[in-house]
């Protein structure tokens, strides 16, 4: 496969122990060679091994950087390229000079966004659904999605769909002899059969597509918004759940007055939590921008906390709140319960179940396991799915699923209605290219390049 060779920055720009600059390609050796001084030449080390020296400009012979060089030969190397990779003294000049001296190098060119992941992919060392576990992992915000994205580099989705793909090959084959070769077969047997294997691979798909509600919470976090009445303890609540003072708290009603968000993780389930202003109605005119925008978090929430002052009777404007939010996914919590109790329950339970209202002191952090645990419930039904469970939650892999699902339920209900075996024939082999879209043999150049467009410069 003839290629050229790309270098960039694959560490984060700016103040940093060191840098690294990655080279790959069938000049990389030699180009790198070309500014580098050390004990040993570069082009005659051995792969997997690491030379300490100096990039030299090669015109005035100034000594730039002082480097650490690895070196990994093709095709043992991540992209299966030869590869050179530079370590520099961390910081943005340091990581310019040498940058800047190789892309003037006649055979290096500055890499494209996820070039070497593209190349990897390419060149047949990972399959487009491990290349996608590479941006996930890069994007996680919890550890739970990072281990379920390191299982899906390492390979666990592309193995599922290889054998969900072997079945309908099976499938595939065994019409094509029946088309051949009509003589050898029943007719009413193959039908049997290819019933029977749809089914199968039918089951397999909705394994992986119930997988999928699941496995978007825990990659996404589950968007959570907290709403109330102003000075009912929202504020308090995020930094009681993020254990840290994010949020500013007072006892003056309308102290936050823009969304807040923050990351937390509660019985490992990653929540992005969203503090806002308390709705009321107000003259305030930033206040007001920030009740409506209060009341947008609510619509693109997962999830709602209602908070209300359980040391306060309840306010008509909490009543057309919990009107408001019945049939959506809610939590009421009664917060302040350190205070004499004024607020009735059983009005509140007129709206809601009794296992989603909570009640807690945001301040002495009393109850606040209840509301984790009400939490977990409510998206795991109490436990979170752990063990070797391949989870989908690519929007892309979803929709694949389903049309493959589709196809084969058009195979299944062919073969049911006595329709000729070519037909089916042709629904199963679109499931089975489906399958293999989410995999990448199939997937189309424009997609190819759209997926690996979404990644980091040096990646
Ligand atoms: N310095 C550095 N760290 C890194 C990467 C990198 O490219 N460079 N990676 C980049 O994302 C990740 C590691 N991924 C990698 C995956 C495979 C190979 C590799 O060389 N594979 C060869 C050889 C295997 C062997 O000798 O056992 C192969 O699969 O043939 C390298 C890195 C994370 N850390
Ligand atoms: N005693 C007691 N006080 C609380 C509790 N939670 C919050 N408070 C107090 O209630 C006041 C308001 O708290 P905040 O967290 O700022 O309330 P908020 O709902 O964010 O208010 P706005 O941002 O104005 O809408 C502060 O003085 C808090 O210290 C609690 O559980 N018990
Ligand atoms: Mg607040």
């Amino acid at each position: 496969m003839l290629s050229d060779t790309i270098a960039a920055i694959s560490t984060a720009v700016g103040e940093s122990g060191i840098a690294v600059i990655r080279v790959s390609g069938p000049e990389a050796i030699a180009s790198v060679e070309n500014v580098f001084r050390s004990k040993t030449k570069l082009t005659e080390a051995d792969s997997h091994t690491v030379h300490y020296g100096f990039i030299i400009d090669p015109k005035t012979d100034e000594k730039l950087e002082e480097v650490l060089v690895s070196l990994f030969r093709a095709p043992r190397s991540f992209t299966t390229e030869d590869v050179v990779e530079i370590s520099s003294h961390g910081g943005i000049i340091s990581v310019k000079r040498v940058m800047d001296l190789l892309l003037e190098q006649r055979d290096i060119r500055l890499a494209e966004p996820g070039e070497f992941t593209k190349r990897a992919f390419l060149n047949g060392r990972i399959d487009l659904s491990q290349a996608e576990a590479v941006i996930d992992l890069i994007r996680s915000k919890s550890d739970r999605a990072f281990s379920l994205a390191l299982k899906q580099v390492e390979g666990a989705l592309s193995r599922k769909i290889g054998e969900l793909r072997h079945t309908v090959v099976e499938t595939l084959a065994h019409i094509e002899v029946n088309i051949d070769y009509p003589e050898h077969d029943v007719e009413s047997m193959t039908t049997e059969f290819i019933k029977q294997k749809c089914t199968l691979t039918m089951q397999g798909i909705d394994d992986l597509l119930r997988t999928a509600s699941q496995g978007k919470i825990l990659r996404e976090g589950i968007t959570t918004a907290i709403v109330g009445r102003p000075n009912v303890g929202k504020s308090s609540l995020l930094n009681a759940l993020a254990r840290e003072n994010k949020a500013i708290v007072t006892d003056i009603p309308g102290t936050t007055r823009d969304v807040i968000e923050e990351f937390v993780t509660i019985n490992h389930i990653p929540l992005k939590l969203l503090d806002t202003a308390g709705i009321r109605e107000t003259i305030d005119v930033v206040e007001k921008i920030g009740v409506e925008r209060s009341k947008a978090a609510v619509d693109e929430a997962d999830l709602i906390l209602l908070v209300l002052n359980h040391a306060e009777e309840l306010h008509e404007d909490e009543i057309t709140l919990l009107k408001q939010l019945s049939g959506r996914p809610v939590i009421v919590i009664l917060n302040k319960i350190d205070l004499p109790q004024q607020l009735d329950r059983s009005e509140v339970s007129r709206y809601f179940a009794d296992d989603v209202i909570v009640e807690l002191s945001a301040k002495t952090e009393e109850g606040l396991d209840h509301l984790e645990e009400a939490i977990s419930k409510l998206f795991f039904g109490g436990e979170l799915e752990s063990g070797d469970l391949t989870y989908v939650s690519n929007v892309r892999h979803i929709a694949l699923l389903k049309r493959a699902k589709q196809s084969l339920q058009d195979a299944y209900e062919a073969a049911d209605a006595g329709i000729p075996i070519d037909i089916m024939q042709i629904d199963v082999r679109l499931a089975w290219e489906q399958l293999g879209e989410v995999v990448g043999d199939s997937a189309p150049d424009a997609l190819i390049d759209q997926i690996f467009s979404q990644f980091c410069l040096g990646k």
